[in-house]
């Protein structure tokens, strides 16, 4: 059911110099920082040729990726995002085989302006997995 990587998320103490890294040392192309207030982050992604890594940092009062920096002060990996051709389809696929869909379950416009969904990560290998419309 699942199909392409999309990214693969990192959360980072400092954005900046986060970019800074992937674009000077690893020589990547970055895009521009984008506050995303209904995820409660912001973003820089870096463009690879076969995905995307997207680095992100809490933005607002009640960010869901606060107590990921706080436990991980240095940073680390936080999600994986795959491509699905059927958001609601695959939601109700995750409910029937007893996966929990985060939030209320209702899919919301993520940073490519498309549906996405998160999945508990302790339903998927210790692993946080967001599903994206393709
Ligand atoms: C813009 C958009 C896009 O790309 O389009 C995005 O990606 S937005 C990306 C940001 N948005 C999201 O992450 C939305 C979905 N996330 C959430 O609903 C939350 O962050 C949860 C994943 C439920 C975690 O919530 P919270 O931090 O309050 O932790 P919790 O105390 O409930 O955690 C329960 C257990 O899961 C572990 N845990 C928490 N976050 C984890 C992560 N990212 N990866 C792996 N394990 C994780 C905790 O250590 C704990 O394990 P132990 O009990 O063993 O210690
Ligand atoms: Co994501």
């Amino acid at each position: 059911m699942i199909g392409k990587l999309n990214h693969v998320a990192i959360v980072v103490p400092d954005l900046p110099a986060a970019t800074a890294l992937y674009r000077d040392t690893l020589g990547a192309k970055v895009s521009e920082p984008v506050d995303l207030a209904p995820h409660g982050v912001t973003v820089v992604f870096v463009e690879l040729p076969n995905t995307k890594i997207e680095l992100l940092h809490p933005f607002g009062e009640r960010s869901p990726v606060a107590p990921f920096l706080a436990k991980n002060p240095s940073g680390g990996i936080h999600h994986v995002c795959y491509e699905v051709d059927d958001i609601m389809a695959a939601r109700d696929r995750m409910k029937a085989q007893g996966a929990r869909v985060l939030g209320d379950g209702e899919p919301k416009i993520g940073a490519h302006d498309k549906p996405v969904l998160f999945l508990h990560p302790k339903d998927f290998c210790g692993t946080l997995v967001e599903l994206e419309q393709a």
